[in-house]
């Protein structure tokens, strides 16, 4: 790994007095110490990460820590998503109280969504706020959940329901620690780039069709320009619109159906957020192809695009009985963004052209669903 930061991206999130940067780039990393150094009035931090980044990549960063004067103390949690959750997160700001955290402390998430998002409630929760800086080890947080505030943990009535928004200061998104990231997890993250292609950026999808095996392939400036341009892409949103009154809802792409799916799945390890996003966003294509809004045609390329990723595009089977278009119905009903029995769906009109349907038909979805998970 380089010593020193070469060639980085910088994205700004613009959100006045809460507005920060993310770094893109092989070795990004570099810059912790020297961005952390001027945010803190004790050389120190607290870092929570999981086994896995652990074991990958802790020596690493201690050294640029100290190579700064900072000392850090650790705290590494079971690697997947049942860690996000409500036991957890006590179990976090207990470690963070005894270790005499301030308001002026930063807790520094190293990992990926599932540490990203409860390392931000716990940092939103401590002593009612103290700081917070992102370095995402996956690609999913690195092109998704680092940027723009969504903290949470998870209920077993829906995914993400307990949370708060609550900016980071800073992230560092270093391209070089995706080496270690098995294939699978590569793939999950690739599906909420291709998102961001879906939403408003056709020539970004098109460029996806080209490029993305070299972006999975980690090959450097394909995958340094996927990781900017989606982090410009959801920084631009997150800036007209942080608390999702609007706008914001179209990152949710893909997320009413795979949410319920996740949920529906116990937040298993079969089923990544980013495989069901994968299979959330071919739902919602060929939703809308059947309702007559997308046409079919963009439906079958994205279907075409999730698979030759690797990903699926169809509801799997599951542990213990095939899902029910009545149990996702019922779960999609838990989503956030509903509100007085109205369920919004993200549909597109064709690929980049997503738009917010204030009320999915909810019979009619059911209908849909069941034809799609083979209930006849
Ligand atoms: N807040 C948001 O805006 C937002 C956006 C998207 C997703 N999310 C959330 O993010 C979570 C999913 O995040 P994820 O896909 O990063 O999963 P994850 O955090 O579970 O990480 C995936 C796996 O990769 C391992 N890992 C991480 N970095 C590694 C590295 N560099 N080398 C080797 N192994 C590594 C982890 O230990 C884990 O086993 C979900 O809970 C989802 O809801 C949040
Ligand atoms: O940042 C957002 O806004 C998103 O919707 C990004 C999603 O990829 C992410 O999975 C998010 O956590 C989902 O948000 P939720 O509010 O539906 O839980
Ligand atoms: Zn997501």
């Amino acid at each position: 790994m380089s010593v020193t930061a070469p060639e980085l991206e910088t994205v700004s999130v613009d959100l006045g007095a809460r507005s920060y940067d993310i770094l893109v780039g092989h070795g990004a990393l570099a810059e912790l110490g020297p961005r952390l150094l001027p945010m803190l009035k004790q050389k120190r931090v607290f870092v929570l990460t999981d086994e896995h980044v652990e074991a990958a990549h802790r020596a690493r960063v201690e050294a640029v820590l100290e190579a700064s004067g900072i000392r850090s103390s650790w705290l590494a949690l079971t690697p997947g998503e049942k860690t996000k959750s409500f036991t957890n997160l006590e179990a976090i700001l207990d470690w963070l109280l005894e270790g005499g955290a301030d308001r002026a402390d930063i807790l520094v998430a190293l990992g990926g969504g599932v540490i990203g998002d409860i390392a931000g409630l716990s940092a939103s929760l401590m002593k009612r706020g103290m700081g917070f800086v992102q370095v995402p080890t996956t690609l999913l947080a690195q092109v998704d959940s680092s940027v723009g505030g969504k903290t949470a943990v998870n209920s077993a009535r829906g995914k993400n329901l307990i949370g708060a928004f609550y900016q980071p200061r800073l992230v560092i998104a270093d391209t070089e620690l995706l080496a270690t990231l098995p294939a699978r997890e590569l793939r999950a993250g690739y599906a909420e780039i291709v998102k961001y292609g879906l939403i408003n950026d056709p020539a970004f999808f098109d460029w996806l069709e080209a490029n993305g095996a070299r972006v999975l392939a980690l090959k450097a400036d394909a995958i340094t320009y996927a990781v900017a341009v989606s982090c410009r892409a959801k920084a631009a949103i997150v800036a007209e619109d942080e608390t999702e009154k609007g706008v914001r809802a179209l990152l949710n792409l893909g997320h009413t159906f795979g949410h319920a799916l996740e949920a529906a799945n116990n937040y298993r390890p079969d089923l990544l957020h980013g495989e069901a996003v994968a299979i959330g966003m071919a739902l919602a294509f060929r939703y809308g192809a059947a309702e007559g809004i997308t046409p079919a045609e963009d439906a079958a390329r994205v279907k075409r695009m999730l698979e030759s990723s690797g990903l699926q595009a169809a509801i799997p089977g599951r542990q213990g009985g095939a899902y029910t278009a009545a149990e996702l119905v019922r779960l999609m009903q838990q989503d956030k963004k509903a509100s007085g029995g109205k369920v919004p769906l993200i549909l597109a009109r064709g690929i980049g052209q997503a738009y917010i349907h204030p009320d999915a038909d909810l019979a009619a979805v059911e209908k849909f669903l069941r034809s799609e998970t083979l209930e006849g």
